[in-house]
């Protein structure tokens, strides 16, 4: 059942869009850009209530970011797109997701209205599992113990799970901060895997080549959060059906030795030469930086320079 103008898609592993087929659910909530490891805390804690309960683990998540709805001026840079994020809380431990197309209409919900919709109407929750500073409902009116109370009338029982991370704790906004820093290390250590761009390998200037440094070119992602201009120790995974992941050294930016103007995070492939990658679909982890972005005078300095960029990024990742 869904009595809204808002759309909602299903997700499960096997990219269907049904939902359970089970009389009760339980149910965890948030943003989760990112899926970052207090996120990962909040689906092990679901995961673990529905493998005694026998129900299955929904993940509810909204698209677009709601900030982007009602302040559309403080839209952040997202970690994930709603693709990533999905196939992320799959992977953590919930059985299927649920996508809400969260507009104005949605945002002007009551806590109640929310609560009757999403959890009762259309998942049947017999158990909920969200963060203990969870609000929800129109100007965030609602938290943890009006849900518990609202739950108690309607048939569900809330969990509220602590906050990981200690004294900075775990965030999405955090982990942004980080990466736009070019912290690389610094974000993985809260997501718990490597910051990533993803996208699919575009014609350059057919410098590299003739460099002796050819770079898988991928233009930067419009709305996505990616590290600030400098090279970097990265993983390149081709996501096509060879599925291979190599060492590179990757440089963020917009190639100022050459005066040019798109921003592009480059990668040279250690140790491998003739790859064709033009056309496929990479995705880059990034593991450490290695410095910041510098316009040379010379050719032969920038060669220099990408050579002893290569070899530390050959230990690193090594
Ligand atoms: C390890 C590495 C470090 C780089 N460092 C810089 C740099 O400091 N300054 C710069 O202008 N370009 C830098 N670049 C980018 C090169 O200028 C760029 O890859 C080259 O011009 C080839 O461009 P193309 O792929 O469009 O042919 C770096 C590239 C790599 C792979
Ligand atoms: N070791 C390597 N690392 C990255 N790309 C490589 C490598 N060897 C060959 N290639 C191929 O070379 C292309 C990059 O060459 P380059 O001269 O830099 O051209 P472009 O300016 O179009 O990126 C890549 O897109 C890829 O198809």
């Amino acid at each position: 059942m869904w009595h809204s103008s808002a759309v909602a898609i299903w997700r499960d592993v096997k990219g269907a869009g049904a939902a359970p087929s089970t009389a009760s659910t339980v149910v965890t909530i948030g943003t989760f850009d990112g899926v970052h490891l207090g996120h990962q805390s909040l689906l092990a804690q679901a995961r673990s209530v529905a493998d005694a309960s026998g129900e299955p683990v929904v993940a509810v998540t909204f698209d677009p970011h709601p900030v982007s709805v009602f302040a559309p001026d403080r839209a952040p840079r997202l970690l994930t797109d709603v693709e990533r994020r999905v196939e992320l809380l799959l992977a953590g431990g919930a059985d299927a997701v649920r996508v809400l197309a969260f507009d104005r209409a949605m945002a002007a919900w009551s806590p109640d209205d929310f609560a009757q919709r999403v959890l009762v109407d259309d998942l049947q929750a017999a158990h909920v599992v969200v963060g203990e500073n969870f609000t929800y409902g129109s100007k965030a009116a609602g938290d943890v113990a009006c849900l518990a109370d609202f739950g108690s009338g309607h048939g569900f029982a809330v969990e509220s799970v602590e906050l990981a991370g200690g004294s900075e704790e775990y965030s999405s906004s955090l982990v942004r901060r980080l990466v736009g820093e070019g912290d690389v290390a610094g974000a993985a250590a809260v997501l718990g895997r490597p910051a990533e761009v993803t996208g699919t390998v575009v014609h350059g200037d057919h410098r590299g080549r003739e460099l002796g440094y050819p770079t898988a070119n991928v233009p930067v992602p419009a709305g996505l959060a990616t590290p600030s201009d400098g090279v970097y120790a990265a993983w390149v995974l081709d996501l096509g059906a060879a599925g291979e992941r190599w060492p590179a050294a990757v440089s963020v930016g917009d190639n100022p030795t050459f005066e040019g103007v798109d921003r592009r995070v480059e990668s040279f492939v250690i140790d491998r030469t003739g790859l064709d990658l033009y056309g496929h679909r990479i995705r880059v982890e990034f593991v450490d930086r290695l410095r910041g972005m510098e316009a040379f005078d010379s050719l032969d300095s920038l060669v220099v320079q990408m050579a002893a960029d290569v070899d530390r990024a050959r230990q690193i990742l090594s």
